[in-house]
């Protein structure tokens, strides 16, 4: 069966209210030290998408992953698999709202098909602590992710880290027996992925790549503007081999200067290995962009504000500035750096750039995933059957309020009538205790779902 939740609104029915005389601090002050994720926020600080919806702005570059699984070249594939990971965090910069908490059962479903497809589904599986499982199919490779966010207010920020590994895995590509040095798939169809169906069997015929995400720091809750970044290392790291590749996000101290904090911006560093051997070095910006240094001689990292520096470097140009995240993208470039991937944003035009403002800072991509589908049937546990998301989206805060309340409230109560634990509905907890996807979604049997939004 084909189904296109494929949308295509350029803007939301309203623009965001403007928060310019609410404070921030006076909300979340109670909750120092305490876990946010389970603070009921007012809706002037949310944006008009589920956690489940946020989390599927991930995909948004799914052809990197389209192309590390078409690549027999070990470095090069990570390369674009390290592309990847940046390129979801590039989609969190300047989203200074909180997405809606899931509905314990709520479930995402994003189905995007032409040069790129992909199938995106997502359950909430569990309300204390809250996790998100999601699973996303392309054309040969999986995504599965089991995402729990912890949030914490520090006094004068909010520190966010997401507990649980991402896990993709790409079908090995086999010769052909028509020439050895041309390859081709095995097996990629949807109907071979359905026998095959248990995707946690390691099989011989996949790799494996498990990483973390790093975690993100949210500015200025007391005064000044909001902004985040994100913080620290990530490793990602191959199962069947040891290969891997560790990114090294520059850090901005109280101490270093002003100039030096914002040459610092969103930049990156990073290697990949082999064991200890190195194989390949990388750098970029993740708002931005991110270059393979392909003469490893080349990746002579200082410590200073420039990313990079050798003779002869020139500037990472192909951005529009003015599409800036805050900064200017102000890269260094080696002689040998190669471009992989840059943020499509810098294609807008200052028009629409301006509109982003106020519209949460929406991607195109993320203005479409609370888009209403008539087409297809989806479960009635949908994120986008949810009034109080709705209500936000069209302006009407007081009507959000209410309806988030009421939820709220009907959530807590079925929590008390409720004996057993929970059991989702498409993702079953193995030994692991991860909760994986079990193929039943794609047979879209949805009489059985609960109307969970319902009064
Ligand atoms: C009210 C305001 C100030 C607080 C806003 C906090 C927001 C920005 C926080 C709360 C939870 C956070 C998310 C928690 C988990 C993940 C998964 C990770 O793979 C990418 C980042 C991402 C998606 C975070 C993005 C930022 C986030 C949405």
């Amino acid at each position: 069966m084909t189904v296109d939740l494929r949308a295509s609104r350029r803007i939301l029915p309203a623009p965001m209210i403007d928060r310019s005389s609410y404070s921030i601090f006076s909300v979340i002050k109670q909750a120092i030290g305490k876990d946010l994720t389970k603070f009921s926020i007012p809706v002037v600080w949310n944006e008009p998408l589920s956690f489940l919806q946020r989390l599927a702005e991930c995909i948004e570059y799914s052809s990197l992953l389209d192309q590390a699984a078409l690549t027999n070249k070990p470095v090069e594939r990570f390369h674009l698999l390290t592309a990847f990971i940046v390129s979801t965090l590039s989609t969190n910069l300047e989203r200074m709202s909180k997405p809606f908490n899931p509905l314990l059962g709520e479930t995402y479903e994003l189905k995007m098909e032409g040069d790129t497809p992909f199938h995106y589904i997502s359950e909430q599986v569990s309300h204390h602590p809250p996790v998100s499982a999601l699973y996303i199919r392309g054309q040969h490779w999986t995504l599965s992710a089991n995402v729990e966010p912890k949030v914490k207010f520090q006094g004068t920020n909010v520190v966010a880290v997401s507990e649980g590994r991402w896990i993709l895995r790409i079908k090995k590509i086999v010769p052909t027996s028509r020439s050895a040095s041309q390859s081709s798939f095995q097996s990629c169809t949807e109907e071979d992925d359905e026998q095959n169906s248990n995707v946690n069997n390691h099989s011989d015929e996949e790799d494996e790549y498990t990483w973390t995400s790093p975690s993100i720091l949210v500015h200025n809750i007391l005064f000044g503007r909001l902004w985040c970044e994100f913080q620290g290392e990530f490793d990602l790291q191959h199962t069947q081999s040891n290969q891997r590749s560790v990114l090294t996000i520059k850090t901005q101290s109280w101490l270093s200067s002003q100039s030096t904090k914002t040459a610092n911006m969103f930049k990156y560093t990073g290697f990949i290995y082999d064991g200890k051997d190195k194989l390949g070095a990388f750098h970029g910006n993740y708002g931005h962009c991110y270059y393979a240094i392909d003469n490893l001689e080349d990746a002579q990292f200082k410590s200073s504000s420039s990313s990079c520096c050798s003779a002869g470097g020139h500037n990472c140009i192909h951005i529009n500035t003015t599409a800036t995240v805050s900064s200017p993208c102000d890269l260094i470039l080696t002689p040998s750096s190669r471009l992989i991937w840059f943020r499509s944003l810098s294609l807008m035009n200052d028009n629409e750039l301006a509109l982003r403002s106020q519209y949460y800072f929406f991607t195109p991509f993320a203005l479409c995933l609370n888009e209403q589908v008539s087409s297809v049937v989806l479960p009635l546990t949908d994120s986008r059957y949810r009034q109080d998301i709705q209500y936000l989206e069209k302006g009407n805060t007081d009507a959000a309020a209410a309806e988030k309340h009421r939820l709220e409230e009907q959530q807590r109560a079925d929590a008390r009538k409720r004996d057993n634990e929970h059991q989702p509905l498409w993702f079953k907890k193995d030994e692991n205790e991860e909760y994986v996807y079990t193929n039943e979604y794609d047979q879209r049997q949805f009489n059985h779902c609960p109307n969970l939004f319902s009064s």
